[in-house]
């Protein structure tokens, strides 16, 4: 696929594409899930699914990257109309932030009110182990803070403001009922609450940007999340975001540790009935 870095589209554009979903799906979701590297399995478990290949829907980015497969499902979730996104889209697979971030104002357009975005991350806190859950109470953009913000460009007042606010981003009442809901699942001993940092990729990190992220204050750090939740905040959807610890990162010149999508894709295979639980579990004690 082209690289399409410098992609941007305008309001018609996600009012097609949500409009076309409109005409082919029974009932408006009010809450959207994307799933992170390895989380898609979670989709799967929506009942009464309509489901959309990437493709299919105007104007939507196709998804390249193994782990993710690339389709809306549409379904009940606990018995709430859910929509999921089985594979999202990043920066280094030369996608624009506005491509990144296009299904966030379809939803909106959808009348979403809800985003929980999930995604796979590598674990900068020295007390975080693989397999731990990291409800995201904070992030770090080190693309944002060098000037790739994907509310860069014309503000669309149909959507926003133009500076909004972001130290609220990730919803305090909504991590602490999933909080209850870890509690209710025995899940305690493995659910953290910490900073995510976003990074660009493809690379993984070297020793000493680990060393410096984590002298930054990141708990863990990944290669995703932080555009779309720009965009669903500048919208106004409530955000709940949680990241699973995949890997530990390296911060030795002597460890024989090497990172690894491999290693990503099992961790998250593990945890994955784990973490469609606690989602399931919140999604159906949100009011
Ligand atoms: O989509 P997410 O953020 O879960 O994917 C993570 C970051 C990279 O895409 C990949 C690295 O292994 O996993
Ligand atoms: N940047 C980054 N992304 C990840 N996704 C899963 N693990 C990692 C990691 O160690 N670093």
């Amino acid at each position: 696929m082209a690289c399409d870095g410098e992609r941007s589209y305008g309001y018609d554009d996600y009012k097609e594409a949500a409009d076309w979903l409109l005409d082919h799906i029974d009932q408006k979701p009010r809450i959207a899930i994307i799933c992170g590297s390895g989380l898609g399995p979670l989709a799967n478990t929506l009942e009464e699914q309509t489901v959309f290949p990437y493709e299919d829907i105007p104007h939507f980015p196709r998804s390249t990257v193994s782990g993710h497969a690339g389709r809306l499902v549409f379904g009940r979730l606990s018995g709430k109309a859910c929509v999921c996104m089985q594979g999202r889209f990043h920066f280094y697979e030369g996608h624009s932030s506005s491509t990144v971030t296009f299904p966030i104002r379809v939803f909106f357009l959808l009348g979403v009110e809800i985003l929980i975005v999930t995604n796979a991350a590598g674990g900068l806190n020295d007390k975080y182990n693989v397999g731990d859950i990291m409800f995201i109470k904070d992030h770090i953009s080190m693309p944002g803070l060098a000037g790739q913000n994907p509310l860069r460009g014309p503000n669309d007042e149909r959507f926003g403001v133009r500076f909004p606010c972001v130290s609220d981003a990730y919803d305090k009442d909504l991590r602490n009922l999933a909080l209850k809901c870890a509690e209710d699942l025995g899940y305690l001993d493995f659910i953290r609450e910490g900073v995510y940092c976003m990074v660009g990729g493809p690379s993984y990190e070297t020793i000493a940007e680990c060393c410096m992220l984590k002298a930054l204050g990141a708990d863990a750090v990944g290669m995703s999340t932080v555009a779309e939740v720009l965009v669903a905040r500048h919208c106004g959807l409530r955000v709940f975001g949680l990241s699973l610890v995949t890997n530990k990162v390296v911060v030795s010149y002597e460890s024989q540790e090497r990172a690894n999508h491999e290693e990503v894709l099992q961790t998250s295979l593990l945890r994955a009935r784990a973490l469609q639980e606690l989602v399931t579990h919140l999604v159906g004690r949100m009011a």
